[in-house]
């Protein structure tokens, strides 16, 4: 019988993903400042501090509905028939008097509950007989009403240092009257691409032995996407020269930095070589695919991201790696993508002694169906794909309706 054996060359100490993670999560702690903004602007930001509730929500007990207050003590079973106060009660405007016991009053929602009143009974369950309202008891005591502070207790804490601020948040903080949050400056990421076929930009001619750089694009596009600041330090050849001052700039202007290409071994690999010499370089040969050359390094004290080239390892390390770091690096602590456990609707073979990862999508019943191939440049994957499938680093036979843990693109926070 054939053996299993390794999916990994012999002769090299390959990293699992796993200890690969942990190491750069212990290596690694929050670089940014912070800054005190209006909470209105706050969105896509880290709080640099706990939130505290100025007051409570709500701040008074109010009616749920539009209907009838009254004091639960006067009611009874069966049929009622209570007084209406001359008045009424409505939000932002409320009634100033008691209402007295056996009275009711005519309550908006939203409305702060007059004293007197306890319960309210909701408007289409009653009816109007001249200055009097009737309906059907019982009513349980409180029922229609919020009270003060159900939601949120003043002085209690509404959201912690490291939370990044989404729409909900805004609102939440809002309504606790925290008009400004302190929260960290956002994380400056710099984005380089290497390689001599490369063309910056579309907008330019290219030779045919010469592409487009795509990473670069995509990089911006995910850093933005994260909530930090993309800095786009353009396109290097494969030069020492080229590469060490992009580098530079990037160490001056960035907190951490983004490179694609040039992160293998070969004759023309300038990044990783550069940042062997100079850098304090982990150039770990991770047992991944697609990624296994990803370089991790500091250049002058700023953490560098040495991506593969090929853009799907580059995207694949990019999520895998690059995100849980850079959000700890941002303030918001290290981060684990959430999958879902699905149906295969593919069948594979996998040998044990690397993590893979497939581009991956759910067909209309709900299983995971893969790019039909796995090439590490085919870029067209990337976008009919909607996620990643996570193979496990032992080996594994995987047939229609195999469990495979489905990481949706928006888990890794794509947008
Ligand atoms: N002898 C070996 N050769 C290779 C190995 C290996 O272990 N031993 N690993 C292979 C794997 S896996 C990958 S991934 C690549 C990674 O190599 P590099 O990071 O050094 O990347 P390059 O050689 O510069 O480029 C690889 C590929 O990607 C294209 N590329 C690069 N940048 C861009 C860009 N910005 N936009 C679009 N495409 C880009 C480049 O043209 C190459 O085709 O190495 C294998 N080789
Ligand atoms: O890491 Mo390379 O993964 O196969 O493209």
């Amino acid at each position: 019988m054939k053996s299993e054996g390794s999916a990994m060359p012999p002769g090299v100490d390959w990293v699992p993903v796993d200890t690969a993670l942990d190491r750069l999560r212990g290596a690694l702690h929050p670089v940014t400042g912070t800054e005190t903004i209006a909470t209105a602007r706050a969105a896509a930001r880290i709080l640099a501090q706990d939130c505290i509730a100025r007051r409570s929500n709500p701040p008074q007990p109010n009616s749920a509905v539009d209907g009838y207050g009254f004091g639960h003590a006067a009611i009874s079973e069966g049929s009622q028939r209570l007084p209406l106060v001359d008045g009424r009660a409505a939000a932002g405007q409320p009634w100033p008097h008691p209402v007295p016991e056996g009275s009711a009053i005519r309550i908006l929602t939203g409305a702060t509950l007059p004293d007197g009143v306890d319960t309210v009974v909701l408007e289409e369950n009653t009816t109007i007989d001249g200055a009097a309202v009737m309906f059907d008891g019982p009513v349980r005591h409180g029922s229609n009403t919020r009270k003060a502070g159900e939601d949120v207790a003043e002085g209690s804490p509404a959201l912690p240092a490291g939370h990044k601020l989404r729409a909900p948040d805004l609102a939440l903080l809002s309504a606790l009257g925290i008009s400004h949050v302190t929260v960290h400056r956002p994380l400056r990421v710099g984005v380089l691409s290497t390689g001599d076929e490369i063309i910056a930009s579309p907008d330019l001619p290219a030779l045919p032995h010469q592409i487009w750089d795509a990473n670069r694009p995509m990089l911006l596009s995910l850093a933005a996407g994260w909530g930090y600041e993309p800095v786009d330090l353009g396109h290097a050849p494969d030069s020492d020269d080229a590469v060490r001052e992009r580098l530079n700039d990037g160490a001056r202007c960035a907190d951490v930095i983004l490179t694609s290409g040039g992160a293998s071994a070969g004759d023309e690999d300038h990044v990783s070589a550069l940042l062997k010499s100079h850098g304090t370089l982990s150039s770990w040969r991770i047992a991944l695919k697609p990624g296994r050359p990803l370089v991790l390094a500091k250049w002058e004290g700023v953490p560098v991201f040495g991506l593969p080239g090929n853009p799907v390892a580059a995207l694949v390390c990019s999520l895998v790696f690059a995100r849980p770091a850079l959000s700890l690096l941002a303030g918001a602590g290290w981060t684990v993508p959430r999958g879902f456990t699905v149906p295969a609707a593919f069948t594979k073979r996998k040998k044990a002694g690397r993590r893979e990862y497939l581009r991956a999508r759910l067909n209309a019943e709900g299983r995971a169906e893969v790019f039909p191939s796995e090439g590490s440049g085919r870029i067209s994957g990337l976008s009919w794909a909607d996620g990643l499938v996570e193979l496990p680093d032992e080996a594994a036979e995987i047939g229609p309706d195999t469990s495979v843990r489905y990481i949706p693109y928006t888990s890794f926070g794509l947008v």
